[in-house]
């Protein structure tokens, strides 16, 4: 019988291990990747003119905020050298050594893009696609995974006067460098992770930045180190899943304050930690401290002349260049809108949330649509890879009968509903939560299904009785060192590598 046949939408962090996961389970993937190398948004793109929209792209001085405990594939560590926090030319390394070691290149077309996914009434997909200085052509795949992401389509808010401004306006994802700043006045929207980054760096070679927060006060900032240590290393079940959230907070916004420090007067965060996506910078507040860094409330308006007016009636004038850290659209322009939303549930939701909606079945399946998953479209509160791995193991496993098939549509629809309201309860409404995930949480959901659930007597048996209270129990590291009296890794990293003790190959095959 011959192996089904996988068509893999890009090869960033998801695309890399779908490809793995489908070799290893004996399906044959091909894999379309629109730039000319792997990576995705990890490898560093110039912006230039021939280029002024690159596939991948990344500021160049941008570190990834998950320790590289968490950054990493179950079955592929980390080299023990590299740096807890990783700059982002050690992580496309990574990915570039992991392509090596399971031989995945051959696999991958570059420079071939996408043009549309379409479902045939034999219920396989045609995928019609171009490849540079070639023409378009089509093939036709048993399976279609989608592994191109959500941070690719940048999202602009809209100002009166944008238009009329003089100065350079910007979105984050063509931000590459300070230097075009050196000695300006710039205005940077936004206060996710982005819009920390930037300013807190142009606050360095800039004259003066501004950070406009639209909701008027700061969230909580995150340091990337506690007691040395990187702050994923504190994560685990315990804290996450069972600790009753407003402790959860009472801790997260004690090491915010003590380590961090505190916002200037009016602006102390009036969300929880727990309501928003975490934001990470250590040094915000005394790049605010030095006066180089003023944070400012939402805009009303730019004007012709260089000045920007906010909500509370103040004004800021020549202004050389603003910069909207405001975020992603989650789109996929080859697919049907309908494949990844249905349609009749978007009148369900707030306008800004609707637009960034996806609807799927364990964040991957559109109930109505077989044969397609959506790989690492999740925004997950730690690093994506290990959870992109799982999936792509769920969905090979499936392709293969090794997990049941999916319910009827109806249990479809209630899962992703009973999921969005959770998310809804928690997060507060913005188009940048519609697809938040928590790491562990989302981890054994699949895991459980899989067979690679850490189990107490597996866990025992595999790694012996520390570990298995410290993944059963997530008790910290602190404490079991005390308890245990040795020194060990942290819940998140055991985590992971404990997943790999069910390789695919390794499933009860039912
Ligand atoms: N070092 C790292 O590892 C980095 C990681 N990242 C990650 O990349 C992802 C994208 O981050 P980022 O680019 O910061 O985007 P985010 O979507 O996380 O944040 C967007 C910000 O823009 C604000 N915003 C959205 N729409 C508007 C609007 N119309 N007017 C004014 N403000 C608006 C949002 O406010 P509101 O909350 O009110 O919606 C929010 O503060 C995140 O997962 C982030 O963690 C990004 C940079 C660095």
């Amino acid at each position: 019988m011959s192996k089904p046949r996988v068509a893999i939408i890009g090869a960033g962090a998801s695309g890399l291990t779908s490809i793995k996961q489908c070799i290893a389970d004996n399906i044959e993937p091909v894999c379309f990747e629109a730039s000319s190398t792997t990576a995705g948004l990890w490898r560093f793109t110039e912006v230039t003119e021939d280029n002024k929209d690159p596939h991948s792209s990344i500021y160049k001085s941008v570190i990834i905020n998950t320790s590289k405990e968490m950054s990493t594939f179950s079955d592929f560590p980390i080299p023990p050298d590299w740096p807890y926090y990783m700059h982002n030319k050690f992580v496309a390394k990574y990915f570039d050594m992991y392509a090596e070691r399971f031989q995945l290149i051959p696999h991958i077309k570059f420079n071939t893009t996408v043009l549309n996914a379409s479902i045939l009434p034999d219920k396989r997909w045609k995928v019609r696609y171009v490849t540079k200085g070639e023409e378009e052509t089509e093939s036709v795949f048993d399976y279609v995974m989608v592994c191109t992401g959500h941070h690719r389509y940048p999202r602009m808010p809209k100002y009166k006067g944008m238009e009329q401004f003089k100065g350079n306006q910007i979105h984050s994802h063509f931000y590459r460098e300070p230097t075009n700043y050196k000695d300006k006045r710039v205005v940077v929207v936004g206060c996710g992770n982005s819009a920390m980054d930037i300013s807190v760096e142009l606050s360095e070679v800039a004259s003066q930045v501004y950070i406009c927060v639209r909701r008027g006060t700061l969230p909580w900032i995150l340091p990337r180190l506690a007691k040395g240590k990187p702050v994923d290393h504190f994560g685990s079940r315990f804290f996450v899943n069972w600790l009753p959230r407003f402790i959860q907070n009472y801790m997260t916004k004690t090491m915010s304050k003590t380590i961090v420090g505190l916002p200037p007067a009016g602006l102390e965060p009036k969300i929880e930690p727990s309501s928003c996506h975490p934001t990470m910078k250590t040094n915000f507040y005394e790049r605010i401290s030095t006066g180089t860094l003023i944070v400012k409330p939402n805009i009303t308006q730019l004007n012709e002349d260089g000045s920007i007016e906010f909500v509370d009636g103040t004004k800021i004038e020549d202004i050389d260049a603003v910069i909207y850290a405001t975020g992603y659209q989650i789109e996929f322009p080859f697919l049907d809108r309908e494949i990844v939303c249905d349609k009749e549930v978007l009148e369900e939701f707030e306008e800004e949330y609707r637009e960034n909606l996806v609807w799927l079945y364990k964040r991957m399946f559109p109930p109505k649509y077989p044969n397609i998953a959506f790989i690492g479209l999740v925004q997950l509160i730690g690093a994506i890879f290990p959870l992109s791995e799982m999936q792509a193991r769920y969905v090979t496993s499936l392709i293969n009968g090794y997990v049941p098939s999916h319910p009827p549509i109806p249990e479809m629809h209630k899962e992703i509903r009973k999921r969005q309201e959770f998310l809804q309860k928690i997060f507060y409404n913005a188009a940048r939560h519609t697809i938040e995930g928590f790491f562990f949480s989302e981890l054994d959901y699949l895991a459980k299904d899989l067979g690679c659930y850490p189990y107490p007597l597996q866990i025992i048996r595999r790694f012996g009785l520390s570990l298995y209270w410290k993944i059963l129990f997530g008790i910290p590291n602190s404490i079991q060192y005390r308890l245990l009296g040795r020194q060990s890794w942290d819940g998140a990293a055991d985590a992971i590598r404990v997943y790999n003790d069910c390789e695919p190959s390794k499933i009860k095959r039912s």
